[in-house]
C-alpha cells in the first residue's frame, strides 16, 4: 500500500490524434496515480506516448476521453480560462530547450514570471534565494548567452519554482546537455525532490532515470511496468544504475 497522497489520478485516459481521416490512438485507457513527493520518471521506447502522457497529466493538453484529476481538480471539465489559470498557479514545466529570454538577465528571467503572484519585494527575495540554492548568485546579472547550458537549465528550474507551483513537469530537461552540465541539473532536481518537491519527468537518459524514486515504463500507449527505487543517494549511484538498467532491459528497452 502506498501511503503517499495522490496528486494526479487518471482513469481510462485516452488520447487520439486525428490525422486526416484516421485517428492515431496514442494513450490507451491509462489508469495511473502519481504521488506527492515522488520523483516520477517516465521512460519507454520512442513513440510510445511518453510526451503525450506528460502533457495530458499536466493540464498542458486535453485528453480525448477519460478522467484526469490534478491536485484534486478535474481538468477535463475546466474551461480554457480556468485551465490557463490553473497552469499558471499550480504547475510548471521545464523543456529540453530552456526558452530563456535573451535580453533579460538571469535574475530577471526568474522574477518576471513571479511578478503578479506576490509582491515585487518577496519575488526578488525568493528569486535570489533560488539562485543561491542553485549556486548561481554570481551569475545573477549575466545574460543567458553568458551561461553554460546546465546553468541556463537551472535558471529555467528557478523560473519554474518562483510561483510556488506544486508539481514540476520535465520533458527531457537534460536532453541537450553534456554529461557534466546534465549532472548539475539532475543534482538540482534531486535536491528539490529531497525538500519535498514533486517532479514528473520524461527522459531517455539512464543517468536521469537513476534519480527517480519511481520509474514508469511505457510501451504502445500503456504503462507496462514500474520500479520503486526509494530516495536517491550519490553513494548508491552505481547500484541504482544497474537496477534501473536491468529493469529497462527486462522491458525490452
Ligand atoms: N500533435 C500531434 N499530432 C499527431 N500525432 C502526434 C502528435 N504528437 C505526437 N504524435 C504521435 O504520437 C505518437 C507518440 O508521440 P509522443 O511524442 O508522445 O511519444 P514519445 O514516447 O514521447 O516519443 P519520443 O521518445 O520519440 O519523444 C507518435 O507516433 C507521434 O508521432
Amino acid at each position: 500500500m502506498n501511503m503517499k497522497n495522490i496528486i494526479i489520478e487518471t482513469k481510462q485516459l485516452c488520447k487520439t490524434y486525428i490525422l486526416g481521416k484516421t485517428g492515431l490512438n496514442v494513450l490507451k485507457n491509462i489508469d495511473l496515480n502519481i504521488y506527492e513527493g515522488d520523483f516520477t520518471v517516465i521512460m519507454g521506447s520512442s513513440g510510445s506516448g511518453k510526451s503525450t502522457l506528460l502533457y495530458s497529466i499536466s493540464s498542458m493538453d486535453r485528453p480525448t476521453s477519460g478522467i484526469v484529476n490534478i491536485l484534486g481538480k478535474d481538468i477535463m471539465n475546466m474551461s480554457e480560462k480556468e485551465l490557463s489559470k490553473f497552469r499558471k498557479m499550480e504547475v510548471s514545466f521545464i523543456f529540453q530547450s530552456m526558452n530563456l529570454l535573451h535580453d533579460l538577465t538571469t535574475l530577471e528571467n526568474i522574477t518576471y514570471i513571479g511578478y503578479g503572484t506576490d509582491t515585487k519585494e518577496k519575488i526578488n527575495k525568493k528569486a535570489l534565494s533560488l539562485l543561491d540554492q542553485f549556486g548561481l548568485l554570481e551569475e545573477k546579472d549575466k545574460y543567458p548567452s553568458e551561461l553554460s547550458g546546465g546553468q541556463q537549465q537551472r535558471v529555467a528550474i528557478g523560473r519554474a519554482l518562483i510561483g510556488g507551483s506544486k508539481i514540476i513537469f520535465g520533458d527531457e530537461p537534460t536532453g541537450s546537455l553534456n554529461s557534466s552540465t546534465g549532472k548539475q541539473v539532475l543534482d538540482s532536481l534531486t535536491q528539490l525532490n529531497e525538500q519535498g518537491q514533486s517532479i514528473v519527468m520524461v527522459t531517455h537518459d539512464l543517468k536521469a532515470a537513476t534519480r527517480a524514486t519511481r520509474l514508469l515504463y511505457m510501451a504502445d500507449g500503456h504503462i507496462y511496468a514500474e520500479l520503486n527505487l526509494g530516495t536517491y543517494t550519490a553513494d548508491k549511484e552505481k547500484e541504482r544504475k544497474s537496477i534501473v538498467y536491468d529493469f529497462l532491459k527486462e522491458q525490452g528497452w
